[in-house]
């Protein structure tokens, strides 16, 4: 969709403060009767700006049709079509055509009044500058695109870039790019401290990151997480929508060698399943741009648990792992009876725990970014055939519940012996050796 109305609110957003109609009349080139300095769309031919080949011109001079709206109006620049008439000064109401009979939207744009629009006389594809959080609403009454502006810088050349850029692939980009205003819900949308200016979400203290995405917490939101992919564009979007509506629908996607499609497989599945397991948060996974926030998982982690520090072979070690597993196993039937989801990635990084004298008495599952569908038909666990990313995907198998548990005991056991060879705690030698014999892990009792 390309863009034709880019509107702006002026106050705070073209120029920094607020047009004072009793101030304007002072100065050298001021008239004697203030208001004749205010008529129409004056300000904005004393406002200069550059524009091309070093010269100052009035920056009403540099939009092609303009519709501006003074005081009790709004304003609108370089229109290019639509039903917009071309410089006419008008107040709030002659600014839009409206029909008799039609139902009207009354709202308050950018000043004081209200002005009365129809959907109808607005072409939808606008994008509206301004730095007042509340006028973002009109994405949700009018469709819209709302980018909020920081008071302090006002729009500059890159923020106004950025937001046309956006939608200059020639895709209906203006749902998508800016979660502030077309992803969250109304709820979301009112609580305007979790997100910046420019429409990303507010970020808290770093929690940690991968190789593809760093998770943060969310600094309005002490229940949110949110993760920002590292190498997300723009152009990947297209792409990316294609392969969150193929396995959406349930079916496998096969990434193949593509690095591009390896990796939107990877953020398409995370983005499924939180949004399965009821953990996404924001945006819809089709608004996808970049981040995501999900549900901040409670507990702790296991390694932060004192007992964690003794040695590996040590019994209370082991009983204390032990437990974290087949509380883990636990919550991984939970999640697979009640929303269709395995997590397939459930090593102790990925799992925290409330403790109870220390030792873990329930675990909750982190990061789906590794995670199939599966269901239970009573009698059997059985795997789904979604495709893993670097990772076997092991489609169709079926589990009894008690071959379900040992094979994730045998798992995470593995994976976690196999990470205190890395790191040296225990030999290559005495690890395998140890590794062979894991009866007792499968047992639940300690
Ligand atoms: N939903 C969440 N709730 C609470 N903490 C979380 C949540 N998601 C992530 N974290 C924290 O943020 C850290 C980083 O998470 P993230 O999943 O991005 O990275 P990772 O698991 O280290 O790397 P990778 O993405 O490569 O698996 C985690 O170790 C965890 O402590």
């Amino acid at each position: 969709m390309t863009i034709k109305i880019i509107a702006f609110e002026v106050d705070n957003t073209l120029w920094s403060g607020i047009l004072d109609e009793r101030k304007i009349g002072k100065g050298r080139n001021a008239a004697s009767n203030v208001e004749d300095n205010l008529e129409c769309d004056r300000a904005l031919w004393y406002y200069r700006a550059n524009g091309g080949h070093d010269k100052s011109r009035p920056i009403i001079d540099l939009v092609t049709y303009d519709q501006v709206g003074v005081g009790k109006s709004f304003t609108r620049l370089d229109s290019a079509g639509c039903s917009m008439t071309t410089r006419q000064p008008t107040n709030c109401r002659p600014s839009v055509r409206y029909k008799r009979g039609a139902k009207y939207l009354t709202m308050r744009w950018c000043c004081q009044s209200k002005v009365r629009v129809t959907p109808a006389d607005l072409c939808i594809d606008q994008i509206f500058f301004d730095s007042n959080p509340s006028s973002k609403y009109i994405r949700e009454k009018l469709g819209i695109r709302f980018e909020l502006v920081n008071k302090q810088s006002g729009v500059t050349w890159d923020v106004y870039q950025r937001a046309l850029e956006r939608d200059s692939s020639g895709t209906d980009n203006s749902r998508y790019d800016t979660p502030f205003c077309t992803s969250l819900s109304s709820a979301e949308l009112d609580n305007t401290d979790s997100y910046t200016p420019d429409g990303q979400p507010d970020l808290g203290k770093l929690l940690g990151e991968g190789k593809f995405a760093k998770a943060y917490d969310a600094a309005g939101d002490p229940e949110a997480v949110i993760k920002v992919m590292k190498s997300w564009t723009t152009e990947l979007r297209r792409r990316f929508l294609e392969i969150y509506a193929i396995i959406k629908d349930g079916h496998p996607f096969k990434p193949g060698n593509s690095n591009n499609d390896q990796y939107l497989l990877m953020i398409a599945l995370e983005l499924r399943n939180l949004y399965m397991v009821g953990q996404l948060k924001a945006p819809k996974p089709e608004d996808f741009s970049g981040w995501f926030s999900m549900m901040k998982v409670g507990g702790t982690p296991l390694w932060k648990t004192p007992l964690y520090r003794k040695h590996p072979f040590s019994v209370t070690f082991q009983r204390l792992i032990k437990t974290a597993c087949h509380l883990t196993v636990d919550e991984i039937e939970d999640y697979v009876k009640k929303y269709g989801v395995e997590h397939r990635d459930a090593h102790l990084a990925n799992v925290h725990f409330t403790m109870q004298d220390n030792q873990p008495v329930k675990a909750y599952l982190l990061d789906w970014g590794i995670a199939v569908r599966m269901r239970y038909d009573r009698e059997k666990y059985i795997r789904g055939d979604d495709v893993l990313v670097w990772q076997k995907s092991e489609a169709g198998q079926k589990y009894s519940p008690e071959e379900f548990r040992r094979y994730w005991i045998t798992w995470m056991v593995t994976t976690e012996y196999e990470a205190n060879i890395r790191r040296g705690s225990i030999t290559e030698r005495d690890g395998r050796e140890f590794l062979k014999d894991l009866d007792w892990w499968f047992l639940r009792s300690i």
